[in-house]
Parts: C-alpha cells; structure tokens; sequence
C-alpha cells in the first residue's frame, strides 16, 4: 500500500521528469542545428584566404559543439537548488537558455559561480540555499532524487567535519562497481574539493592527499572548471595532464570527454618527445640515475665534448692540403660559443671562422697580390661548397640531433668517462647501452634537456614539409585536371578549378586543418601550455621535472599527488625540494582528508603500513564502513592457491572488478596461473605489479607477498601501502612467507 509520502515523491518525480525531458529535448534542437551548421561549412569551397580560414573555424567550432552535446548526454541535468527567495535553478553538466525568454537559464553549468552553493552550501552557511536535491536519472529517465533541507536545526554540533553535501548521493557512488574506467564525480564534489577546483588559475597548486581523497577527480574537474572559466586563453594553448603511466591515462581518459571537455592532452613525460615511442625498460638504478638533476650537466658536457679540437687537421683542396691547427680551431670554437646560440645554430659561426682561416691560407699560397675581391670570393664559395671541407666542419662541429648524441654517448664508454667526470664508475656503467637499443621514459627528460642546448636543426623537417606540400599540390592539380576532362563537354558548367586552385584544394586537405590545439601540441616539442596539470607528481624525477617546466613557461600548474606514496627511487620526499628550484616559495598546499574508496576496516591495515613510513603521517579518514574485514591466508605456494582465491573472490563481487598486486618480478608468473588475468583493465580479473596499480581502484584486491614487495625497492614500504588501498570494498593478503609485522593487524582468513 502506497503512503502519502510515497504519493508525493512520485507526483515530485513525475515533474522533474517533464522538466528534463523538456531539457533533453532543448539538447536535441542544439545537436541538430550544430549538426546543420557543419553540414553547411563543409559544403562551402573557394572565396579569400579570409573566408576559409573563417570557415574552418566554423567547422573546428560546430564539430566540437556536436561532440560536447553528445559527451553530455548522460546524466545532463543532476540537481535542483531551491532558495528561500523562490527561485530554483537547475544544475547540470552544461549550461541551457530559453532563447525565447530572454536567454533565461534553464540549465546551470556546474562550473558556473551561480552554482556553488549546490556544492559549498550546509546547514550552518545556507547561502540563501533552502533545499538541495540530487537527482538521479538513468538515460533520459528521472528514477529517483535524494533532499537535503538546509535548516539549521539539523547542524550536529558533534561533528568535526563540515559535514558531507549530499551524503545519500555520494554514499551510493562511492559503493558502486568499479568499471575499469574512472568516472566523474560532478554531482557529488565535497566542499573540500570544491575550493581547489575552483583556485585561481595563476601560480602552483599543490594537492597533497592521501589514497581515495579524490585527488584525480579534483585535477580533472580543474581542468574542465578552468576551460570553462579561462576558455579564450586556454583553448589556444590547451591544458596538459600528466599521469605516471598509460594505463592510468586510459583509466582516466573518460572523464573529461564525460564533461564535455575534449581539447585536454594527456601525456606520460615518456610521450613528450614527438616522433619517439619510449617503450624500453632499464634496471630502475638506471632509471634514477637518469633522473638526478646532474643529468642535466652530463647532457651539457657530452655537447661540449662533441665540438672537437684536436692538435691537427689537414684538409686536402683542389691540388693543394689546407691545414688547421689547435689554436685556429679554438679560437673558430671560441667564437661560436660566444654567440651563446644553442650547439646547431651555433655551428653557422664556427663554419664561417674556420672558412675564413683557410680562405686566409689558399690566398697566401696562391699570392694575395695577384687575386682581387672577386677572386677571394670565388675561393670562399668553393670552400664552402668543398666535400673535404664540409667533412672537416662536421668532424669538429657535428650537426646533432637529440637522439645521436645519446646514443653516441651510451654506446662509448671513452665519452661516456668524458661527460660525466663527477659519476662514480658503477654509475658511469649504468648508463652503457649498445646503439639501436629502445628509448625508455628515463630517457625523454634527456632528450628534451639536449634539444634545448642542441636548437632544433629543423633543415630536413622543412625540406620534408616542403616535399609534402609539392606533392599535395600535384595531386590536387591531378584531381582538378580529371574533373576538367570530365566536365570538358559542356562549357556553362562551372569547372572545378573556377572554384579552387589546387594551391588551395591542397591546403584544405592539408594534414593541419581542425586540429585542436591538444592536437597540435602533441605534435610540437617547443609547445608551451596554458596550464599544466600533474597526477602521481610524487613520483617524477627532477629530470622530468625540467622537462615539464619548459612546457609551462607561466607556472600555471596544478601538483597533485601524495609524498607517502612515491614508489620510485627517484621521485619526490617533499614538495618544497621539488617546487622551489622553479618558483621559490610561491606555490600554494591544498590538502585533501577524507577517503572516498577505501572502507576504515582496510584503512585501518593501510594505517600501520603508514605509519612504519613516517609516524608523522596522517592517513585519511574513511567516509565509510564497508561491514568487510580484511584477512590473510597463509599458503604453501602461492601459485597453486591463487586460482582458488581468485574464484571466491570473484563470486564475491558479482560484476566488480578484482586486482591481483603482487611483487614485479612475479607478474608474469602469476598471471599465467590466474584464470581470465590480464593487464586491461575492461577484464574483470588483472594481475599487475604496484607501479601500474597506481592511481587505479578495484572493488576486490588480493595483495600477493607483500614481504617481496616491501623487500623490492627502497620504498618498498609505500609501495605496500598503494596495493592495499586500491581496494573499495574488500582486501586479502596472500602470503607464503611470515607475515610482515606491519600487517599484523589482519585476521587471517
Ligand atoms: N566527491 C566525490 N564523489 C563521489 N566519488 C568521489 C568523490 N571524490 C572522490 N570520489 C571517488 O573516490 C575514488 C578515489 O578518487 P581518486 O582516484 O581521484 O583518488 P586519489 O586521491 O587520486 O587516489 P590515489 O592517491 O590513491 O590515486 C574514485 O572512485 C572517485 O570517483
């Protein structure tokens, strides 16, 4: 039998669901004009370099619109406001007007000023607020909504929190299956998060925070809040985000599409070097040293060595043999690095010295008395343009690309010594790699450092474009010369070429057209971004560091990550020491406190683990019990039981996902043994090692030799303390060896 209240609620669900269909209906008019709008850009041709660049503009602008309608669909409108003064607002993921009522807001965008008390208002500061409703929608229909009436009364004086906005709401996401994919949390943001995601724009922020606090989710919304709010200014130099790992990117690589937000480059600091996929793998002592800041002179060095002065050399010209001594060759070497130019543009210096030095030697050979000007100009253009003598400028002066300097350098243990006079000969034998050996993510920071002192040698990608463009240019002229032949019998018809030339066919099927700046970007090494965003910033290296500061000349960054959790030996113990080599002491700490993924009953394990890094670390506070307590299982071996476990695990989560975490060097191994196991995150069961469990949450999770992990790396104990807090609802820890005394606390199961 139905109550009243339960009539209510109904009639109240019955007209919010007129008010979104009437909403989704306003999307529906908007795709389809969009839609209208680039079909018409598309079909026009011709007119002024004006008009098209005009018209491509259009095209950018109505296909991103398109994108964006369709991004919203799910979940578009998921709040109401209701305000003491009678006037409610609804909030979603975009912004909606009534075109007929004076663009009358029908739909607030989240990000919006207007917006903020949906997120910042409680009981104790309404904000004018008088009742907050969340609704929750499935597709387009209305299935239920959750209210919270801001009344003072209901302020518990007890709590020390400022409370939690929308607790039902956010209580039944943050229990939900797990997906493999990371999703937004625009309906449920907590008022912490709220104030960081709306910083300014300007300067560094810094969000630490422990495991689950939602730091991801808070630098994602950033970037979708500050393309809103600072639009013009950054969608012309677009927003980098920085994650440790492309599995993480893919995990997180929804969430601004969701919000509508597609112009966004996410990037690991191994993909920042265009045309180069740094797939190899090193010893991760390699991968430190690679990453100290001493690099960066190393790098320097093994330039300077490479502009050679040895005590004599003959360059044979026409009948006659041309020398150049030590002091000639210093002194051209001098010259050019006076001009301060980086090492490639430099040369054009240390050429024309050398040319004059033995110009001065072939006219005193041949009688200075019997040439004129024009004669000593004729020698300086064949020596110049002489075989012999461009080998020698290049033996002593070598155009380097970034990638044949490091590789010179790590394949000859004799520059190797050279370049690296304060590195230990343990160290110096880390670096040695034979030549064609694959680049590895350590490797990029260096890249990038010696494309700085080396200048782009852009010659061959000039002549390269050019080539491309010649060949554009004829194909279309191709094109255009068919369409003639073919129209040649009636001469009323307008020809193709009355339209177009094939200068200009070529240029609209150019490979640049309606790239978006993200696009751009990830092409260009010399890029620099309108803001830049870093997750798991704990674990980059002082390298990568210098390579992301190139990127953001502004310092418009946003730092997120957790120093308790840095997993590599050459990432960060404390932000100061990261930060104040670039920006001094101007950057700003937010913290974050409370834990949204992991229950207090595995917080409690992940506590010790925690606390044996640093006493003085405070772990963050669980918004929930799970009602689960975690456990050990003492096996024989490991491989012989997981299969099992796994099972039982997996019955146990119905269709959430299960994490195996076990120590590295063990990964292929188990997850061979493990049903269905795999690395891709859409499969239900994955087998990873800690450093790609980074970042990633899973409903179940089954640590693995959580002694091997600890003994692993130096932070072996941080590494602990990731693989058992990935987990939202359940944790075992399966061990063969005694249980490590940090996780004494567990029962075993
Ligand atoms: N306000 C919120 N509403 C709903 N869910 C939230 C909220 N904040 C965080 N979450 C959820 O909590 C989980 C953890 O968030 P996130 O991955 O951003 O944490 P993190 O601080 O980056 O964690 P870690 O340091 O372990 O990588 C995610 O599932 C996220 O969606």
């Amino acid at each position: 039998m139905s109550t009243p209240s339960d009539d209510l609620r109904l009639a109240d669900i019955e007209s919010e669901q007129e008010y979104v269909s009437m909403l989704y209906g306003r999307l529906d008019d908007l795709r389809e004009l969009s839609s209208k709008r680039l079909a018409g850009s598309l079909r026009e041709t011709g007119g002024t370099h004006q008009m098209r660049s005009e018209r491509d503009t259009s095209v950018a602008m109505y296909s991103d619109q398109l994108a964006q309608y369709s991004a919203v669909e799910n979940g578009l409108c998921f709040g109401r406001l209701d305000f003491h003064t009678d006037d409610r607002f609804y909030i979603g993921r975009i912004g909606l007007f009534d075109e007929d009522k004076e663009y009358e807001p029908l739909l607030m965008d989240w990000r919006a000023p207007a917006a903020r008390p949906f997120y910042l208002a409680t009981a104790a500061a309404p904000d004018g607020v008088r009742r907050r409703r969340h609704l929750r929608t499935k597709q387009r229909r209305v299935v239920g909504f959750d209210d919270e009436v801001l009344d003072i009364n209901s302020v518990d004086p007890s709590r020390h929190t400022e409370g939690l906005t929308g607790e039902a709401t956010l209580l039944a996401a943050v229990n939900a299956s797990r997906t493999g994919q990371m999703g937004d949390i625009v309906a449920t943001i907590q008022a912490e998060q709220d104030r960081i995601i709306r910083t300014e724009l300007n300067g560094v922020v810094v969000v630490q925070g422990g495991p689950g606090t939602g730091k991801t989710a808070v630098a994602l919304h950033r970037a979708a809040y500050l393309l809103y709010t600072h639009r013009r200014q950054l969608a012309k130099r677009g927003v980098l985000v920085v994650g440790p790992n492309s599995t993480f990117l893919r995990y997180i690589g929804q969430v601004l599409p969701s919000l509508g937000e597609t112009g966004v480059l996410l990037s690991t600091v191994g993909e920042l070097f265009p045309g180069l996929t740094a797939v190899g793998r090193e010893p991760a002592a390699t991968a430190a040293l690679k990453g100290r800041v001493e690099m960066a002179d190393v790098v320097a060095h093994a330039i300077k060595d490479r502009q050679e002065a040895p005590a004599l050399v003959e360059v044979p010209f026409e009948q006659d043999v041309l020398r150049l001594d030590r002091r000639a060759i210093t002194a051209a070497r001098g010259r050019a690095r006076r001009t301060r130019k980086p090492h490639n543009e430099a040369r054009r210096a240390f050429a024309r010295e050398i040319i004059s030095t033995l110009a001065s030697q072939a006219v005193g050979r041949l009688g200075r008395h019997l040439l004129d000007q024009a004669d000593i100009d004729d020698i300086r253009r064949e020596l110049r343009e002489d075989a012999e003598v461009r080998a020698a400028i290049d033996r002593l002066w070598p155009t380097l690309t970034p990638q044949k300097l490091l590789e010179d350098l790590y394949s000859s243990p004799k520059r190797l010594a050279k370049a690296t006079p304060r590195l230990s000969a343990d160290e110096r034998a880390l670096l040695v790699r034979p030549r064609g050996a694959a680049w590895t993510p350590a490797d990029v920071p260096l890249l990038d450092e010696a494309a700085e002192l080396l200048g782009e040698d852009d010659t061959e990608a000039k002549a390269r474009a050019e080539r491309q463009r010649r060949q554009a240019i004829d194909y279309a002229q191709g094109v255009l010369d068919i369409l003639d032949l073919e129209d040649d019998a009636d001469p009323d018809i307008l020809m193709a070429t009355d339209l177009v030339d094939a200068y200009r066919l070529a240029e609209r099927h150019g490979a640049e057209r309606y790239e978006t700046a993200a696009e751009r970007a990830a092409a260009d090494r010399t890029w620099t971004f309108g803001h830049v965003i870093v997750d798991e910033a704990q674990e980059l290296s002082p390298m990568a560091w210098r390579t992301l500061m190139r990127r953001c000349p502004s310092k418009s960054m946003t730092v997120v990550g957790d120093i308790a959790q840095t997993g590599d030996i050459a990432g960060a113990s404390s932000w100061h020491e990261v930060l104040s080599p670039y920006v001094m002491d101007r950057w700003k700490l937010t913290e974050l406190t409370v834990n949204y993924r992991t229950p207090s009953e595995i917080m409690a394990v992940a506590a010790d683990v925690l606390a044996s890094v640093d006493p003085e670390l405070v772990p963050p506070t669980s918004v929930r019990d799970s009602g689960v307590e975690p456990w050990s299982a003492r096996v024989p071996a490991v491989a012989e039981a997981l299969p099992a476990l796994v099972t039982a695990e997996v019955s146990a989560i119905g269709d959430g996902k299960l994490a195996v975490i076990v120590p590295v060097e063990r990964v292929a191994a188990l997850r061979s043994v493990v049903p269905g196991a795999s690395d891709d995150l859409d499969a239900q069961v994955v087998v990873l090692g800690v450093a790609d469990a980074k970042g990633l949450e899973f409903d179940s999770v089954l640590v693995v030799d959580p002694a091997g992990i600890l003994a692993e790396s130096p932070r072996g104990a941080s590494d602990l303390y990731v693989a058992l807090t990935r987990a939202t609802q359940r944790l075992g820890v399966v061990h063969e060896d005694d249980l490590p005394a940090v996780l004494s606390r567990l029962k075993s199961g």
